[in-house]
């Protein structure tokens, strides 16, 4: 197999062992910024009103159709302003451009108002774009309870308690301004004019479809909403809480860190030395969170707000409570929580350690050590779950929080449907109970959300606000596109390979450069992630693959493997090594499928099937990022994961209907899944979903050393036996020389057996 070939392709040989940045941006999803939107539906304007959504390819991509509604996707909603929107171009109204002295000027608040939308140009563009906006609790229901009651009276049973309808339970709709244009961040929402500088600076021009709809509600919750809600019942004063479940690289980051940065340069006006824990952005894993860091320091540059990781020599500012509290988040779900649980590190890695070389604890460390630390100047604290509150309860068993956080004023949940889920969920509770601010405002995000983790943060926001005595905030959710579905651009093969070894094959197939004659796929293009059950697994594929790198393509230098059981510093460097384009094929468990952002990753392969469909969704994500095409996710299933792989065929189906590529011209389908597959594939039970998320695949859970080979279970033994029966036989002449030496026997000494 000529790998040298695949692996060079479309890079020059160097004849090094470094492919550098250069190599990483020859690639073809790499390079500059795309245009980050998925959907441009045809959306009838406000004439159009009851019209039914068309969502056929065409509509999606291909605005030439006779149809003679008005398409939005031909307005130009991110052309500079003109008149029509805007009282006066921004360039007049002193927003220094260029700025990054650190001052902030305050602005007077624009005339928003003339700048707004009405809401069905709102409602047009939010659908034309799949956006949809609800109210999930917390808003003023007065409207509401009449039809309660008439509905109450048909019945005679439920006349004392009137009967829940079908349209109560129904989250209300809402359709807030969505952000055209990112000049509107300056002209309607004032955000400091070096945040805007500092996004324009990193080449994004137009914003995602997740930051049309987040940005405005996060940073003017009662100027988003105002067309929306004219009789103001919904009390958006003092902010919402939000959540947010939006495709894999949509953009959620920045999302999240404008509003958080913004609104500390608002509150700190000309204080700009002063530095208090304002905002905490909670992630799953250590690689997720430095990302987040370099995200905000590079959105936050010239502004002065210090955005910082968490690290266990931190000294970080904290309210020392005196009554300690005790751990009693009440819950009723079954919420374990247990970081060390070797089941939790099948489903998705929690950190394990902490790496103290971080310089923002150095620079806080006294000379000497008995000198107490300054408190860490932070604005912005970027956290795993368990390191946080290991500082916040002293690791106290059970957990009792001793410390409290009341100046954080915003919490972030990146993924925070598994910062809810069993593993992580008491750490995350823990850290929420400890921001004791009245004005916290709670953020939750994701690529996925099932529906119990909703009920989770509805509960605990109840629950939140009861314990504060505060009125309850309301949660507004955003879905874009179709629920818990796999982003858009990415497409996907399912490959079924009976056993393990024909696995091993197909996979090194993949790396082939041409396509051999009779092998059923296209070779992949580097470079690529490869996901494993587990880290033994991770890391037999790592040392079965890492020699078929021939020396003249970088050798084993171009295969590297991360997991969690790796220290802090040798991830770092693996990460920083695939990014630079050095490494083509990174072996990895689950504790890379969510939230990293490598921008030219072409393939993702997942040698073992992933525990969930939302597994799959986040492990495929790593591909396909903000818009860019051509991402490919390969998913190999043996006999052993047919039981299961139904979920997974599932979601590749509803992501495949979703990008309209599953209909091919003249109605036949050219799907991945067929529809005969969906059909035959057994169902898989609530329970045995339940366990396949926390265990993975019970036959590759080997507790000791994993076996990945391409050779068969037969050829293994036969193996093992003749090296058994060698063994053997080197032990029993060994014996008989030393029996001739003691006693000079003549070799007739007893049967010494068998040994195997
Ligand atoms: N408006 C934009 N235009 C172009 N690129 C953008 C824009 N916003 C974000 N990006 C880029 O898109 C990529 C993905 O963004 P991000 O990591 O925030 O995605 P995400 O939604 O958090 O994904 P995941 O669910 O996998 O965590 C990043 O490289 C980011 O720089």
């Amino acid at each position: 197999m000529d790998i040298l070939k695949v692996l060079s392709r479309g890079i020059k040989p160097t004849g090094k062992k470094t492919g550098g940045p250069s190599a990483a941006a020859a690639l073809p999803s790499a390079g500059s910024k795309p245009n980050p939107q998925f959907f441009h539906d045809k959306v009838g304007g406000s004439s159009s009103k009851g019209k039914k959504r068309k969502r056929s390819k065409k509509d999606q991509g291909d605005n030439h159709g006779e149809d003679e509604e008005e398409e939005v996707s031909d307005v130009d909603f991110f052309a500079p302003k003109t008149d029509e929107h805007s009282e006066k171009p921004a360039e007049t109204k002193g927003d220094g451009e260029g700025g990054g002295d650190g001052k902030v000027e305050e602005q007077p608040k624009k005339k928003a108002k003339k700048l707004l939308l009405d809401e069905e140009e709102c409602k047009r563009i939010l659908r034309s774009h799949r956006l949809k906006l609800s109210i999930l609790s917390g808003q003023q229901k007065e409207e509401k309870a009449e039809p309660k009651k008439k509905k109450a009276k048909k019945d005679k049973k439920s006349r004392e308690e009137p009967a829940e309808t079908k349209e109560d339970k129904k989250p209300e709709l809402v359709n807030p301004q969505p952000l055209t244009s990112f000049r509107d961040l300056r002209d309607i929402y004032d955000i400091a004019p070096q945040v805007a500088d500092n996004i324009t600076r990193q080449g994004f021009r137009q914003p995602s479809e997740v930051q049309m709809a987040s940005l405005p509600l996060l940073l003017d919750a009662k100027t988003a909403l105002k067309k929306a809600d004219a009789n103001g019942h919904i009390s958006a004063e003092g902010g919402v809480d939000f959540m947010a479940v939006a495709p894999t690289g949509s953009g959620k980051t920045i999302s999240f860190l404008i509003p958080a940065i913004d609104g500390i340069i608002r509150r700190r006006g000309e204080k700009t030395d002063e530095h208090v824990l304002d905002a905490i952005i909670v992630a799953p894993t250590r690689e997720l969170a430095s990302q987040i860091v370099n995200e905000g320091r590079k959105l936050a540059l010239g502004t002065g707000v210090r955005v910082v990781l968490m690290k266990r020599t931190l000294p970080l500012s904290a309210h020392e409570d005196k009554r300690e509290t005790e751990d009693d988040d009440g819950d009723d779900s079954d919420a374990d929580g247990n970081e060390d649980d070797e089941e939790g590190k099948n489903a998705e890695e929690p950190e394990a350690s902490e790496d103290e070389s971080d310089s923002e604890a150095e620079q806080t460390k006294g000379e000497g050590s008995e000198k107490p630390k300054p408190p860490a100047r932070v604005d912005i604290l970027v956290t795993t779950p368990k390191i946080l509150l290991n500082f916040l309860s002293g690791g106290t068993k059970p957990v009792t929080l001793k410390k409290s956080l009341p100046t954080v004023r915003s919490l972030i949940l990146d993924e925070a449907d598994v910062l809810l889920d069993p593993i992580f969920k008491k750490q995350t509770i823990g850290i929420w109970r400890a921001c004791t601010n009245a004005d916290l405002r709670m953020s939750f995000w994701s690529a996925t959300m099932a529906s119990n983790i909703e009920t989770i943060i509805t509960k605990q926001l109840d629950k939140m606000s009861k314990r504060m005595e505060i009125q309850p905030k309301p949660l507004i959710r955003l879905v874009v596109g179709l629920k818990d579905t796999a982003v858009p651009s990415v497409s996907h093969r399912l490959i079924y390979t009976a056993t393990e070894p024909g696995k091993l094959l197909a996979l090194r197939q993949l790396l082939h450069p041409v396509k051999e004659s009779g092998a059923a796929e296209e070779p992949l293009r580097p470079p690529f992630l490869v996901f494993t059950q587990t880290i033994e697994r991770a890391q037999a594929l790592h040392d079965e693959l890492k020699y078929d790198i021939p020396v003249e393509a970088g050798g084993s230098a171009r295969i590297a493997v991360l997991h969690s059981s790796l220290s802090d510093s040798v991830r770092s460097k693996i990460m920083a090594r695939f990014r630079s384009g050095e490494i083509w094929v990174l072996v990895t468990t689950d504790v890379l499928a969510r939230g990293v952002d490598f921008a030219g990753v072409n393939g993702v392969v997942n040698y073992d099937v992933p525990n969930s469909a939302a597994a799959y969704v986040h492990r495929v994500g790593r591909t396909g990022r903000a818009g860019r095409e051509g991402g490919i996710a390969v998913t190999f299933y043996t006999k052993d994961d047919v039981p299961f792989v139904k979920s997974v065929a599932n979601v590749i189906a509803a992501s495949e209907r979703q990008a309209g590529s599953n209909k091919v011209e003249g109605g036949g389908s050219s799907s991945t899944v067929q529809k005969w597959l969906l059909d035959a594939l057994p169902k898989v039970a609530k329970e045995d979903r339940r366990k396949l998320k926390v265990r993975g695949v019970e036959s590759r859970r080997t507790g000791g050393k994993a076996t990945i080979t391409t050779k068969s279970a037969w050829e293994r033994k036969r193996e093992n036996n003749r090296r058994g029966a060698i063994e053997g036989s080197k032990r029993r002449k060994k014996l008989e020389q030393q029996k001739q030496k003691e006693g000079g026997g003549d070799g007739d000494g007893e049967f010494g057996g068998f040994d195997d």
